[in-house]
């Protein structure tokens, strides 16, 4: 990502810090009666940096949202799905955009779903690159510290709001 940003090659390492967070969660959903009703998990981009997932090799569900429209992951058996985070998003100054997704449920079929979330230090402050802005192209986001960042995620999600548009300019 660095390379394609034309940014030093261990810029996104250095942003980490020593403190990096990693946390993983395994998410099953059950069979649903009403799919048409019940999300498994309503619209949302990931906080991360990165995501990586390991989504059920045979039950669907996952889709991600593209000019309005909802696409259907395909399910790719034995792969690992590399998804951008916000805190990517911000650092690019909008360069890699943090895909909203969500999962459908199913009537018949039970699923299960890895993800892995990697985080910069929750200590530490991001924002745009400086390399990434200048007068044609300003910095789109403001300065956040991550545990604050993470905080107002966890409300914003369960309001089915946004949590990256707080910190739009
Ligand atoms: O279960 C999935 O396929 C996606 C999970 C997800 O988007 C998440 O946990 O943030
Ligand atoms: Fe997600």
């Amino acid at each position: 990502m660095a390379k394609l940003l034309e940014l030093d090659h261990d810029y996104f390492v250095d942003q980490l810090g020593e403190k990096a967070d990693a946390h993983v969660r395994f998410t099953y959903y059950p069979e649903c009666p009403r799919p048409e009703l019940v999300y498994g998990l309503k619209p949302h981009s990931d906080g991360t940096i990165l995501s990586v997932l390991m989504v059920n090799d045979r039950v669907g569900g996952l889709q991600v949202l593209k000019d309005s429209v909802w696409f259907d992951v395909p399910i790719v058996p034995h792969t690992l799905l590399i998804n951008i985070g916000d805190q990517t998003e911000i650092i690019s100054n909008g360069i890699f955009s943090s895909p909203v997704h969500r999962v459908l449920t199913n009537l018949d079929r039970e699923r299960l779903s890895v993800a892995l979330f990697y985080s910069v230090d929750p200590e530490r402050e991001i924002k745009p690159a400086d390399q990434l802005v200048d007068e044609n192209r300003p910095a789109l986001y403001r300065k956040v510290k991550i545990k604050d960042y993470l905080v107002g995620f966890y409300g914003r999600f369960s309001e089915g709001a946004m949590v990256i548009d707080t910190v739009k300019i």
